[in-house]
C-alpha cells in the first residue's frame, strides 16, 4: 500500500457504476449515455449469466461501444475478464483493436458484485494502476425497496458503503416512507456520499463524470466534496470521525470501544466456494486527520501496516496529506483493501492544509487505526501504542522509518 511516486502519464477515467439487481443501473447508463461529456466512452457491461442481455438494452452507442462480460464468477472470473478487457481498451489491442484509447470508461457491473475487489483488482494490476484513475464508484439505489435490500444483501450495503455518489432510482413509484426509509438506510451505510434523486439529473457530469478530486475542485466543489462532506461536517479539531452503522441494526463491530493489539486478517479464500450468503457486518466510515506535516515515509509506514494488518477490511480508503517535504503541494491518496493508486499530488491546497484519511471499512477496528495513525503522525494518544512499542511488534514492516 505504499505510495511508490505520481503517476507520470494521463490516465483514462474510469467509473464504476454499481447497485443491485434492477435498482435501475441501465436505465441510468442509457439516460445519460449520449451526453457530451461521455462522447469518448467506451462502455463495459458486466452481467453475470449465459445471456447478456444488459449490452442489448444500451441504446444509445458511445463512440466505442458497449463491451460486454458475461458467464463467469461474479468475483473473481469476470474480475480477470474485466483487467483483461480494460488493458485492451486501454492498448487497442484485443477485443477493441485498432481503436485509440478512450477517454473514459464505464463499467456496469453485476447487480450481485461487490465493488471492491474490483477496485483492488483496478489499483493492484501494474497496468491498470498506471493506465486508469479512478474517477468514481456510482452506486443506483431503488428508492422504494432499497431499504429492505440493504438490510437483506450484504453486497448492496457494500456497494453503498463504497460509493462516491448514490443515485435513488423509482421516486416516481416510491412512496414517501419508502424513500425516506431508504435514504436513511443509504446514509446510515454511507454518509458522505451525496444522494442524488435520478429524476432530478440533467447530465452525466458530477454523477457518471467528474467525481474524482481535481473534477470536484475545478467545480469549486473544495476537497470534503471528494473526502465527503463528513470530513467538514466533523470539522477539523476533533479526532473523532463521523461513524456510519452506529444504529444500524447489521452492525456488529464488537470492539468498538477498546484497544486492540496488532493483528493480521484472515486471507481470503479464494480457493472455497464464494459466500454471497448475508452476514452481520459492521460497515462504518471514520476519518483521520492532523494539522501536522506528517514525513512521506511516515504516512507510507502506517498506510503499509495498516494495509498489511487491516487491508481486507477497508472497502475504500481516500486522503490528503500535508507532507513534511513538500507542505505547499497536498499529496492525494485513494486505496482499497490492501491496495493504493499511485498517489497524485495537487499544485496547491484548495482549503485550509490538512492531513484527512477517510476510511470506509467493514469490522475495521476504529480505535486501532486511530492508534496506529497516531504513533506515525506523532499525535500519541494517551493510551496508544507508541513507536517503541510498534517497532518491537513483529508485525511492523522492517525498514519502515516512523515519523520522522
Ligand atoms: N418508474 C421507474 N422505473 C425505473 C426507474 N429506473 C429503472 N426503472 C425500471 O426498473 C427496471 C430495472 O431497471 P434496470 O435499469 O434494468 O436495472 P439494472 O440495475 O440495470 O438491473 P440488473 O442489470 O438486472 O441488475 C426496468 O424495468 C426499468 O424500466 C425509475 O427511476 N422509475
Amino acid at each position: 500500500m505504499i505510495p511508490s511516486g505520481p503517476a507520470s502519464r494521463s490516465p483514462v477515467k474510469l467509473t464504476l457504476l454499481t447497485g443491485f439487481l434492477g435498482a435501475g443501473k441501465t436505465t441510468l447508463l442509457n439516460r445519460l449515455i449520449g451526453d457530451a461529456a461521455l462522447a469518448n466512452a467506451a462502455v463495459v457491461v458486466n452481467e453475470f449469466g449465459e445471456a447478456a442481455i444488459d449490452p442489448l438494452l444500451i441504446e444509445a452507442v458511445s463512440s466505442n461501444g458497449v463491451i460486454s462480460l458475461s458467464n463467469g464468477c461474479l468475483c473473481c472470473t469476470v474480475r480477470g475478464e474485466l483487467v483483461d478487457t480494460l488493458v485492451d481498451l486501454a492498448e487497442g489491442t484485443g477485443t477493441v483493436p485498432e481503436r485509440a484509447p478512450p477517454e473514459r470508461v464505464v463499467v456496469e457491473t453485476t447487480g450481485l458484485a461487490d465493488p471492491a475487489p474490483i477496485l483492488s483488482a483496478l489499483m493492484s494490476h501494474p497496468v491498470l494502476s498506471q493506465v486508469y484513475a479512478l474517477d468514481g464508484v456510482v452506486t443506483v439505489v431503488d428508492g422504494e425497496n432499497g431499504a429492505r435490500t440493504l438490510a437483506e444483501h450484504e453486497d448492496s450495503r457494500r456497494q453503498v458503503a463504497v460509493a462516491d455518489r448514490i443515485v435513488l432510482t423509482k421516486s416516481d413509484l416510491a412512496s414517501p416512507d419508502g424513500l425516506t426509509g431508504t435514504r436513511r438506510a443509504v446514509g446510515r451505510l454511507n454518509p458522505r456520499a451525496p444522494i442524488v434523486d435520478a429524476a432530478t439529473i440533467e447530465g452525466a457530469t458530477g454523477i457518471l463524470v467528474g467525481c474524482g478530486l481535481s473534477d470536484a475542485l475545478s467545480r469549486g466543489e473544495g476537497i470534503s466534496a471528494w473526502l465527503g462532506a463528513a470530513a467538514d461536517a466533523h470539522g477539523a479539531a476533533s479526532p473523532a470521525g463521523r461513524q456510519s452503522g452506529e444504529d444500524d441494526p447489521n452492525r456488529s463491530e464488537p470492539h468498538a470501544g477498546h484497544h486492540h493489539a496488532l493483528h493480521r486478517d484472515h486471507a481470503h479464500g479464494h480457493d472455497r466456494p464464494h459466500d454471497h450468503q448475508h452476514r452481520r457486518d459492521g460497515i462504518r466510515s471514520f476519518s483521520l486527520e492532523t494539522d501536522r506535516p506528517v514525513a512521506f515515509d511516515a504516512i507510507a509506514g502506517f498506510l503499509q501496516i495498516l494495509a498489511e494488518t487491516a487491508g481486507k477490511r477497508i472497502l475504500r480508503m481516500k486522503g490528503i496529506v500535508l507532507l513534511a517535504e513538500n507542505p505547499g503541494r497536498p499529496l492525494v491518496l485513494h486505496g482499497v483493501q490492501g491496495f493504493m493508486h499511485p498517489p497524485a499530488q495537487l499544485p496547491a491546497w484548495p482549503g485550509p492544509p490538512i492531513t484527512r484519511i477517510v476510511l470506509i471499512g467493514q469490522g475495521l477496528d476504529e480505535r486501532y487505526a486511530r492508534d496506529l495513525f497516531s504513533a506515525f503522525t506523532g499525535g500519541i494518544a494517551p493510551d496508544a501504542a507508541d513507536r517503541t512499542a510498534i517497532e518491537d511488534n513483529p508485525l511492523a514492516i522492517p525498514g519502515v522509518g516512523f515519523g520522522r
